[in-house]
This record gives C-alpha cells, structure tokens and sequence, in this order.
C-alpha cells in the first residue's frame, strides 16, 4: 500500500488545465498518486473524468501546467501506463491469443502470453475468435493485452460499464487480486460508486472539471460489501455527487 510521503509518489499533476474550443473542461487540478494507490475517479457525466485520465496516458496534451511522471515531466504517451477502455477494442479478426499479442515484438514478451491468459482466467480460450466470447471475457482479454506490457500504471476508464453485476463483482476480485500480486497502481475512472468503494484506496469525486473530494477509503481488502461502512461510504459519495450539501472532506471520513 502507498505510503504517504512523498517517497513512493509516481504521478504529479500541479495546476493542470484543459480547454476544447476555448472552453475550459479541467481547471487546476492537484494530484499526486502514490506508487501503489487504487484510485477511483467518479463524478456525472461530462464533468471531465475520461479527459483526466488521457492527460494521464499522455494521450492528451494540457493546457496548462505540468504532469510529471516519476518525476520526469510527461512529453507525449505514458509509458509507464497502459489504458483499458469499456469497449475493450479487441481485433474481431484476431484470436484471443494474437489480441493479447498485438504490437509485441520480442519473443521473451510472446512467451509471456499464456500466463498473462492464465491469470485473467482464459488459458482454454486462446484460439477463440472474440465474437464467440462473453462480454466479461471479452474485457479479460483487453486487461490480458494491457498486463502483457507490464505496466506500473493501469488506467481503467469505465472497463466494466457494459457487464452485468454479477459479472462485474468478479471483475472486481480479479482486478483487484492482479493490483495487489502485480504491485500496480491503478486509476479508475467509473459511474459506479460502489464499484469505486469496492476496489479503491482513494476516491476523487471531479464536478464541473474540479476535483472536489479526495477521499480516503480505509476499509480492508477484500471489500465487504455488507460492511455498515461501506453502504455508509457509498451512500454518502452519491448523496455528494447528487448535490447534497457536505461542505467538508472530513464529513465523508468515516473510517479515519
Ligand atoms: N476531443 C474533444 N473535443 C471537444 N470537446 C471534448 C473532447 N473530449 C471531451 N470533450 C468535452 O469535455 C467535457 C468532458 O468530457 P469527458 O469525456 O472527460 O467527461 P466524462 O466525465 O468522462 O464523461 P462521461 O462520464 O459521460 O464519459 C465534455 O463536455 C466533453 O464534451
């Protein structure tokens, strides 16, 4: 878990601003993420979470001030990242293993591809074509092709929108076991509260293109959801994003 000095810190973002068109959709965004935090970001729509987080995969420029990464200022893609999207954008004229594969050039890396499968649970479904595929496997072999790159940083924007519950609670066991054995530091950007309850040390609640709420998540791993705190918590984060008044970050730490 991240300390919280400033030892371990992996990515600075200081007074970041983003504008389209002249219209400014972040504004001064502090954020330092320890190596090892699981960070969600939640908000309603628009209010500018995907934009943050491809400033962070440096697939984005800023429109002002500076992202450092490992305390290098970011010029041009992250790559200590690796982005996993909600529509997983598998190759539907690639097999399962050859879309894990994709882009890898070097043997030692394609000799790593049936344990990455094994590790999101898909080793008997390598010489599958993806439309045979459920949409929860489907999103296992786009964490697959991300993980294959051994990535410090794992960037998820919004990867289990289209599953089912079910299939999402055991999307959250695998990404979170794959967080801890892999010591990754993983940001998530999602709609679901609970699911940002669920896996993240630190939840940043972004309105209007502000960050608004850093809020610490002190319950231990794995989540419990019938935990009291953790309704409690989840009740709390939506009742703010509704626009319940809680003036003070210190209302919403209920387990400091
Ligand atoms: N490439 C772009 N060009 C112009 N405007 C953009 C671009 N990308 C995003 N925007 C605008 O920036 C704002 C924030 O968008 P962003 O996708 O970051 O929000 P979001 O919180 O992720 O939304 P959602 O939850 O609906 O995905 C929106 O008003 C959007 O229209």
């Amino acid at each position: 878990m991240a300390k919280e000095s400033g030892t371990d810190l992996i990515l600075k973002l200081s007074n970041i601003s983003k504008s389209f068109d002249n219209k400014e959709v972040l504004r001064k965004i502090d954020l330092q993420v320890n190596k090892g935090d699981f960070i969600a970001v939640v908000g309603k729509s628009g209010c500018g979470k995907s934009t943050l987080l491809r400033i962070i995969a440096g697939l984005e420029a800023i429109s002002s001030g500076s992202v450092t990464v490992n305390g290098q200022e970011l010029n041009g893609r992250n790559k200590l990242a690796k982005m996993m999207f909600q529509d997983g954008r598998l190759l539907p004229w690639k097999k399962v293993y050859d879309n894990v594969g994709l882009g890898l050039k070097l043997d030692w890396q394609k000799k790593q591809i049936p344990k990455v499968l094994d590790q999101v649970g898909l080793s008997e479904r390598a010489q599958d074509w993806p439309s045979v595929l459920s949409g929860g496997q489907k999103q296992r072999v786009a964490l697959a092709r991300a993980l294959i790159h051994e990535p410090q940083l794992l960037l998820l924007d919004e990867p289990l929108g289209a599953l089912d519950a079910l299939t999402r609670i055991e999307m959250h066991e695998l990404i979170e076991n794959l967080w801890r054995e892999k010591q990754l530091t993983a940001i998530l950007v999602t709609h679901d509260v609970e699911e940002a309850v669920a896996l993240a040390n630190r939840v940043l609640l972004v309105e209007a293109g502000e960050i608004v709420l850093d809020l610490p998540i002190r319950l231990p791993y794995p989540r419990q959801r019938d935990n009291p705190l953790y309704s409690k918590l989840v009740s709390q984060i939506l009742n703010r994003i509704m626009g319940e008044k809680r003036n003070h970050v210190a209302d919403l730490s209920l387990t400091k």
